[in-house]
């Protein structure tokens, strides 16, 4: 089954919520872990038994496992292989992009099904030109897997650079909205090649949203997003938003039962959507 529809079963089953792990070194602190492989391990693998099977996504930001060289990232391979087949669709956020045979070798490192990294989804960035992406799309639909590409972030830097106007007379950040229209074609329910548009975002125009894939909304929650800005952001197409959250969420932890119960939460909150 395709990625857009596997994740359109689970944001049916469990609700659309996706919770990050980011483990930041305060939060490593708080949880009573020392800022080391070890706490790294023990920080994931707390994540894996409080979400999975328990929420529809789960993003592993890969900074914070890169930070500890080969053994985090052999820790993130784990966690990825954990999560799989739990119900929990993986989204890792790599926020990747670069000239269209080295995006291949990317692509072959995130979404082949057999790679030791292999993620349900990855993060993109589509500066290098929108078409640089295709090794990804191609990758993505050969294995059931899915691609976000970033069109409005969440940090407040993004809009002097997101919002300025393309050659084509769109501004950068809908033009990636237009071309995910023409790579979603024809998908039903949904297709798999998403968006990321954070929560914090001042204002869109929703007549682009209709690009008939997923939109993965960080910012929700620490970054200041809230579920009336999700409903002014998104007001019709509020189905087929992923509002993402990681540190809201982690704070609660290291207990399993809390951490499960903030996510269970926080999803009932946007069941008002
Ligand atoms: O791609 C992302 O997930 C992302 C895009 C964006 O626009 N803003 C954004 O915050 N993120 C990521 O989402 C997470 C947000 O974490 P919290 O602010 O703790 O919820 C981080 O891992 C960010 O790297």
């Amino acid at each position: 089954m395709s990625f857009g529809s596997r994740a359109h079963v689970a944001m049916q089953a469990y609700g659309p919520l996706c919770v990050g792990i980011d483990p930041h070194s305060h939060l490593l602190e708080q949880w009573g872990l020392e800022d080391s492989i070890d706490g790294l391990d023990r920080f994931a693998a707390t994540c894996v038994e409080a979400f999975a099977g328990k929420v529809a996504f789960v993003k592993p930001q890969s900074a914070f496992f890169e930070r500890f060289g080969a053994a985090g990232v052999a820790i993130l391979e784990r966690t990825l292989q954990d999560l799989r087949h739990t119900g929990t669709l993986t989204i890792l956020d790599v926020k990747r992009g670069d000239i269209g045979s080295t995006a291949g070798a990317y692509a072959d490192a995130y979404l082949d099904d057999d790679a030791p990294m292999a993620a349900d989804a990855i993060t993109v960035s589509p500066y290098l030109g929108f078409g640089s992406l295709t090794p990804f799309f191609a990758a993505a639909e050969k294995n059931d897997a899915g691609v976000f590409v970033l069109a409005f972030t969440s940090n407040p830097e993004a809009i002097r650079f997101q919002t300025a106007t393309a050659s084509s007379g769109m501004s950068v950040g809908d033009e990636v909205l237009v071309e995910l229209g023409h790579a979603n074609e024809g998908a039903d329910p949904m297709g798999s090649f998403g968006a990321v548009i954070g929560a914090t975002v001042a204002h869109l125009d929703t007549q682009r949203l209709g690009f008939n894939g997923p939109i993965l909304v960080p910012g929700f929650g620490a970054q200041g997003g809230t579920v009336d800005d999700l409903r002014r952001l998104f007001g019709d197409v509020t189905d087929q938003i992923i509002p993402s959250t990681s540190r809201d969420v982690l704070a609660k932890g290291p207990d399993v039962a809390t951490l499960r119960a903030a996510a269970a939460a926080t999803n009932d909150s946007l069941s008002l959507l």
